[in-house]
């Protein structure tokens, strides 16, 4: 559809572009990024046909731009430029109108029908037909824009060349235009060529990206080869740091910011743990990066407050999430900032240790009951039951954890959690064999990010082996208490 080979060029003798090549196909949603001055508008104004280009060729549908006139052009070509903006004083529906003009023969003379449907489609796709007798000069940037765009859809054109398209547009906006491009892409075959300065718009809905940088070509490539950590590192002069999306696989980078004043070094131990009849809590005077199943607060985040409450064995509620936070709120904890998890056992036999690593520190807290006990490798015998967790795991690291420090801290905790109740020989009921844990127990790992780095956690590195064996001693005792309790 769209075919650049080594255009060069720019304002004066100096090349601000320099050999760029490429191709869009049809239906594609393609998106050219760079830092600002990198060459985007510069680009986009060549291939509309507002700039003449030195060296190169550009073909749309196989032709050279050279050889339309303006009205051909204007009937393949739609732009929306950056500061589209209109001295004349018309209303809404007459600037929309104006996007007719490419496929008029005589202005006015010629309105039909069909015109009038699309100017009217057209402004209800793009929000604005309760505006449409309202002049110009009157609306708000995002209405302006959502005015502009209606025009140059109205152009019904093969190609949409868009400058920062939802730059003015609010959140709800921004997602409405975006999916109505990418529809629009896939269902009529229409072409999008779009400027983007947000890259997680341009991850989550391009196709293609082009990264200019100083006015060549650094790649031309998916989404997620474009945004790679180091290239947006190095082409924005700037940290950021790559996560992927949580709904649908696109990535997405966010700006790690500096940090305002040295990182407070806080230490987690037992000085900070309170507990009562009904909660343990534990408050960090800093948020920590935390990995959890809690009821409250489960999966990444970063919170504040810890909570273990203590339940009754027959604790049954339909949205126990809701019951807890209403629970916590209650209570003076703010949900958001919090881990809570449940437990029936009796929170007098909370055991706790604090163990100094090299460098490090951890302190981990366990309440454990064996009521519930299952052998995982036999779970299919049992028939599901939701009774609040009878075995909570907290393991506090004073220390700086990478992602796959967090996931190999749950193994470890989880294997020695298994090794202490084979060593107890705490028997799964319904199999007769020895249980692993029990049906609903819960884990944090929670980490200060300050001090030590420690990149892993399996059982045989530095981190390891304290969490296998606090964890492994702290269930163990715990497991005592409570079956010493049973006993009495
Ligand atoms: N009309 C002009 N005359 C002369 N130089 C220009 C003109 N427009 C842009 N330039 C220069 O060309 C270079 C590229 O500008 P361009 O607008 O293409 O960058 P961009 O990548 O779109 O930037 P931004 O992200 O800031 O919009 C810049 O150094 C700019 O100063």
């Amino acid at each position: 559809m769209l075919n650049v080979q080594h255009v060069a060029g720019g304002y004066s003798n100096e090349h601000i572009l320099k050999d760029i090549s490429f191709e869009v196909q049809k239906g594609e949603l393609f998106g050219i990024l760079g830092p600002n001055g990198s060459g985007k508008t510069t680009l986009l104004k060549m291939i509309s046909g507002i700039l003449p280009f030195v060296k190169g060729d550009i073909f749309i549908s196989g032709k050279r731009l050279q050889e339309y006139n303006s009205k051909q052009l204007a009937q393949i070509v739609a732009v929306l430029s950056q500061h589209s903006s209109q001295s004349f004083s018309y209303t809404v529906k007459e600037t929309v109108s104006l996007g007719r003009y490419a496929h008029q023969t005589g202005w006015f003379q010629t309105w039909e029908e069909k015109d009038e449907k699309i100017v009217q489609r057209v402004m209800k796709q793009t929000g604005i037909i309760s505006l449409q007798n309202k002049a110009i000069q009157e609306l708000s940037g995002g209405e302006k824009q959502r005015v502009f765009l209606a025009q140059a859809l109205a152009q019904e054109p093969e190609i949409l060349l868009l400058d920062e398209p939802t730059n003015h547009l609010d959140l709800s906006y921004q997602k409405e235009l975006l999916d109505l491009l990418k529809n629009w892409t896939s269902e009529t075959g229409l072409t999008v060529v779009s400027i983007f300065h947000d890259l997680n718009l341009a991850g989550l809905y391009c196709d293609r990206l082009l990264l200019l940088e100083n006015g060549t070509i650094n790649i031309n490539h998916i989404p997620n080869e474009v945004l790679r950590e180091e290239r947006i590192r190095d082409v924005y002069h700037t940290d950021i740091q790559k996560h992927p999306h949580p709904r649908v696989p696109a990535p997405q980078m966010v700006l790690i910011p500096n940090e305002r004043q040295e990182k407070e070094i806080i230490q987690i131990d037992e000085s900070l743990l309170g507990v009562t009849n009904e909660f343990i809590e534990l408050k960090s005077p800093a948020p920590l990066r935390t990995m959890s199943s809690g009821v409250v607060g489960s999966g990444t985040g970063w919170h504040h407050t810890f909570v273990n409450r203590h339940v009754g064995k027959d604790y049954n509620c339909s949205d126990h999430r809701k019951e807890m936070a209403t629970f916590l709120k209650a209570n003076g904890f703010e949900p958001s900032e919090t881990v809570g998890m449940m437990t029936a056992v009796f929170l007098d036999d909370v055991t706790f240790k604090h163990v100094e690593g090299n460098g490090f520190s951890l302190f981990v807290v366990v309440t454990a009951g064996v009521g519930n006990a299952i052998d995982a490798s036999k779970s299919e015998q049992h028939t599901f039951e939701q009774v609040p967790g009878t075995i909570n795991t907290w393991i506090f690291v004073n220390g700086e954890l990478t992602e796959e420090a967090f996931i190999q801290s749950i193994m470890t905790a989880t294997e020695a959690k298994a090794k202490a109740l084979h060593d107890l020989n705490i028997m799964d009921s319904v199999t007769g064999t020895i249980a692993t844990g029990t049906s609903t127990d819960s884990i944090l790992i929670a980490a200060t990010q300050a001090g030590e780095r420690l990149e892993y956690a399996g059982t045989i590195t530095d981190l390891g082996k304290l969490i296998g064996k606090a964890v492994y001693g702290c269930t163990l005792e715990g497991i005592g208490k409570s079956q010493k309790r049973k006993v009495v």
